[in-house]
């Protein structure tokens, strides 16, 4: 490896899974739907750097993990260990690969066999690897992890240790071959918050006195900043912002991450955080489209230019747009709580059920119209109408990728004007320099 090399590098890496296939599509001969589970993921981990991977389940994050180990073929891009992309690796790769770069998994209690004891499991990834001295290397690692006086544990089995305990012993495990690389997937989510605390920090040490780089995935903001430097914030398969740590938590810039933010809790009970409202839940990623992907949650989403409306007004035209097209309105649930049989009733009784913010002059009587038509069976035009005046720049094209050295996002706000506005006013972008800034632009997504 030279000097500047990057132990692991993911370029552009895509896994995609076939979605389930019904007798429908089997006779029509559709095409199985993709469900893009990664989707164009890059970065790099430099010696001795720990980079968080967060975002909330189902986006992505183990999936990232599980193809980073071989255990799921790539769809499409790469991944680089020290030069070599894993693509060309032949067996022996593959081993010295599987020996380097070591999982801890979330489940403490699953991940130890019960029928072994400390120093079986300890032992076990050194025979595979033919490696001797296996009982002081045991010794050894058990004192890494603090469990001492070894002599206490060496003989116990997973039933007689704690959560913690058992956790510490999955990171000797892992730690026992003295890999390069440690990709830990919500290591200490299945602990009380007291031993989170103990463990991330004993394992942040252990990073920094073994020269071992990690990727740490978790779903919890709130325990990056105890191990990573660098925050990568993960929604729908995709990263959309990337910044030092203390950046990412001081000053968020994506909606997304701004919300995760504003939800840690605060241990200061006078302290009254602004939280930033997230709707609904994640869509499944599948046929996702153009567009920003956290689109149909975002509290900040973008009207066009020409139009004047309040952003919560916004979101339920929006919304009911996105209702219309995935056919969920139904129309004769409402029509049965219509008591006249008029249209104009019906269509009333639409906007009552969907909308609660007002609306006036034409974004109203374009509301009224395209109401007016689904009320007629006219659905298609309904949506034409409502896509016509109040379709999204966030709906339509992808946001680009404002990339500095250190901090990037992928979101409509954030676009080449607004940043050369933000730096020539003194922003505060994460620039001060440090590990992230040997990532390259491509590594900042194809939103
Ligand atoms: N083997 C598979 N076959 C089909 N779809 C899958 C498979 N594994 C994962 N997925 C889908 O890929 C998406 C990402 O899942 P993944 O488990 O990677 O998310 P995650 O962020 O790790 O969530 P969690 O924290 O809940 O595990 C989800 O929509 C999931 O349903």
């Amino acid at each position: 490896m030279s000097a500047n090399q990057p132990v692991l590098e993911i370029r552009n890496l895509k896994k995609y899974f076939e979605g389930n296939t019904d007798i429908v599509d089997m006779l029509m001969r559709r095409e199985p739907s993709q469900i893009q589970a990664v989707d164009g993921v890059s970065m790099t981990l430099e010696e001795n750097e720990s980079v968080a991977v967060i975002g909330e389940s189902g986006c992505g994050k183990s999936t990232l993990l599980r193809t980073l180990i071989g255990l799921h073929d790539i769809s499409d891009g790469d991944i680089v260990y020290k030069g070599t992309p894993v693509s060309e690796f032949d067996k022996a790769d593959w081993k010295e690969y599987r020996r380097n770069v070591q999982v801890i998994f979330q489940d403490p209690f699953n991940s130890l066999n019960p029928k072994m004891t400390v120093r079986e499991s300890l032992a076990e990834p050194l025979n595979i690897h033919g490696i001797g001295d296996k009982e002081e290397r045991v010794r050894e690692v058990l004192e890494q992890v603090e469990l001492q006086p070894a002599e206490q544990y060496l003989d116990r089995k997973p039933e007689n240790l704690s959560g913690g305990e058992k956790q510490r012993v999955a990171i000797g495990r892992a730690l026992v071959l003295d890999p390069e690389v440690i990709l830990a997937d919500e290591p200490v989510s299945m602990l009380d918050v007291s031993t989170q605390a103990a463990v991330l920090t004993k394992m942040k040490d252990l990073i920094n006195d073994f020269d071992v780089s990690m990727i740490y995935i978790s779903h919890d903001l709130s325990t990056v900043s105890y191990i990573a430097e660098t925050v990568k914030v993960m929604y729908l398969g995709r990263f959309v912002e990337s910044a030092r740590t203390k950046e990412l938590l001081e000053d968020p810039k994506h909606p997304y991450t701004e919300a995760l933010v504003s939800a840690i809790p605060v241990p200061d009970p006078t302290y009254d955080r602004e939280r930033t409202e997230m709707s609904g839940a994640p869509r499944d990623p599948i046929d996702i489209g153009e567009g920003c992907r956290f689109r149909d949650r975002c509290p900040e989403v973008i009207p066009p230019d020409d139009i004047d409306i309040d952003q919560g007004a916004y979101r339920e035209i929006m919304s009911f747009r996105e209702f219309l097209e995935r056919e969920e309105v139904d129309l004769d649930r409402i029509q049965t709580i219509v008591e006249v049989d008029e249209r104009s009733a019906l269509v009333d009784a639409i906007q009552r059920e969907y909308f609660d913010h007002e609306l006036t002059g034409k974004n109203e009587s374009t509301l009224r119209s395209a109401l007016t038509s689904l009320a007629d069976g006219n659905e298609e035009i309904a949506i034409e109408r409502l896509s016509d005046r109040f379709e999204s720049v966030c709906e339509t094209t992808p946001p680009e990728v404002e990339t500095e050295p250190e901090w990037h996002v992928a979101c409509h706000h954030h676009t080449e004007n607004d940043r050369t506005a933000v730096a020539s006013g003194g922003g505060t972008n994460a620039t001060d320099g440090g590990s992230d800034a040997t990532e390259s632009v491509a590594h900042a997504e194809h939103q």
